[in-house]
């Protein structure tokens, strides 16, 4: 988990994408690569997130992939086979957090209040989403958590290019998740120039923190 942990933190930034179209997914992740976040969560919310991991997987084996929105010990084993770093949840499941313990592969499940983070930790787990994170308190909750908790957060849902300074200051914040930087319709469209626009912007952003 240490590297994993260690790489996020270098990066800042994790985009969180939903794949629609696989033939999408190479070009998509090179945009990401050229503009300075080697990393991204391709969620399970999409039918092609399995064959978008193996083709970015293929395409470029040093960047930091993660499956998103896995809910499912089924779930894991596809995103294991397809080649991914990482598997996020946005709940805490203790039956999925288990099996990619057992399986060996970090596991950061979200959590949003005390309860949570005690049963996340009672797991050996130090590295947490905080979901959804503009809508369970924000900044506010997290520096609350701080005061008691030995424990680094990966805040997502609602994080944008005017709150991420905010968050990545916290102590308990070495790396958010977030959509804004990687719109739908311009993945669908294809629009690989605008994309690169905001993927630069983001990477400037959090090269100043
Ligand atoms: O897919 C998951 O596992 C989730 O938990 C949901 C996403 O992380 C959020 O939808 C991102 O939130 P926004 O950046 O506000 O769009």
């Amino acid at each position: 988990m240490k590297e994993i942990d260690q790489r996020l933190a270098a990066i800042k930034v994790v985009p969180v994408v939903a794949i629609k179209d696989v033939n999408k997914a190479v070009d998509l992740a090179n945009v990401l690569i050229t503009n300075g976040l080697p990393c991204c969560e391709v969620t399970f919310r999409t039918d092609a997130a399995v064959d978008a991991i193996k083709q970015i997987r293929d395409a470029f084996p040093e960047m930091l992939i993660g499956a998103g929105t896995v809910l499912s010990c089924e779930q894991v084993d596809l995103a294991i086979d397809a080649g991914v770093d990482f598997v996020v949840s946005p709940g805490f499941n203790p039956t999925v957090v288990t099996y990619c313990q057992q399986r060996g592969v970090p596991i950061i499940p979200g959590v949003n209040n005390p309860s949570l983070v005690e049963q996340a930790m009672e797991m050996g787990l130090r590295t947490l989403k905080f979901f959804p994170a503009e809508a369970s308190g924000g900044v506010a909750m997290l520096k609350a958590l701080a005061a008691v908790y030995p424990v680094s957060f990966m805040p997502t849902g609602g994080v944008s290019p005017e709150n991420v300074r905010d968050y990545l200051a916290l102590p308990n914040v070495h790396v958010c998740g977030g959509t804004w930087m990687v719109p739908a319709k311009l993945v669908d469209e294809a629009r690989w120039d605008e994309l690169a626009v905001l993927v630069a912007d983001v990477s400037g952003i959090v090269a100043s923190e």
